[in-house]
């Protein structure tokens, strides 16, 4: 089976995350779009960061009618930060799947700091979405990188958070039922 993972915070998800995932599944060869939450980024602070398993209940709740989609916590009990090369290698290890990173534009462009990215480039592959004030690299001519096309979407969690902050409603920017968990568990306040 082929998988294509999208590694991140989700700190909450959001609707920018579940329309990337589902343009990356629509438009490539892969099966399932995992969603890999990472309990410490390593290039984030980690100021406002809800404990990874209130993250996770969130990506669950908001993929459950997806059965594209699944949710790992695969990074829970490895090292922090979380190196994505790392990961890579766990779920190598575990499972007999084909595995591609699902990145956009601008992570494209810092990729070549990532640990050990050549490993990830040769033995993994990209596909690649573009990003606001991004562009392409010589990266996306290497054969293990596709670029794909989808809408570039100015929503982030910061955004999300603030909102929530100001007692403002996140409707349509999330799913319902995130919505109603953030709301149920008095979340980001
Ligand atoms: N609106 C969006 N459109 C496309 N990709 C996005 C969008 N928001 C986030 N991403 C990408 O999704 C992945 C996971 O994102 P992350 O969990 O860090 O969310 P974020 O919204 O960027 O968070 P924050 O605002 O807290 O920094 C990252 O690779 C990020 O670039
Ligand atoms: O492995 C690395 O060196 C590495 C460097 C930067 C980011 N990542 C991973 O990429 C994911 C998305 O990163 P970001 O910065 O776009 O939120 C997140 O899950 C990080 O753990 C990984």
């Amino acid at each position: 089976m082929k998988v294509g993972l999208f590694f991140g915070s989700f700190n909450p998800i959001h609707m920018g995350h579940l329309i990337i995932a589902n343009i990356a599944h629509q438009s490539t060869d892969m099966d399932e779009v995992w969603f890999v939450v990472s309990p410490q980024n390593p290039f984030k602070k980690n100021n406002n960061l809800l404990h990874e398993f209130d993250r996770y209940n969130l990506v669950q709740a908001a993929i459950a009618d997806d059965f594209h989609f699944r949710v790992s916590d695969v990074e829970f009990n490895m090292p922090r930060p979380s190196y994505t090369v790392d990961t890579l290698a766990v779920l190598s290890d575990k499972y007999d799947h084909e595995f591609s990173l699902i990145i956009g534009g601008d992570n494209l462009e810092s990729f070549k700091k990532w640990k050990n990215y050549q490993v990830i480039l040769e033995e993994f592959g990209l596909v690649v979405y573009p990003r606001p004030s991004s562009s392409l690299n010589e990266l996306a001519d290497h054969p293990n990188v596709q670029v794909i096309e989808a809408p570039e979407m100015d929503i982030s969690a910061t955004l999300i958070r603030k909102m929530i902050r100001a007692d403002q409603s996140v409707k349509y920017l999330v799913p319902e039922p995130v919505e109603a968990q953030i709301r149920a568990q008095n979340l980001f306040k």
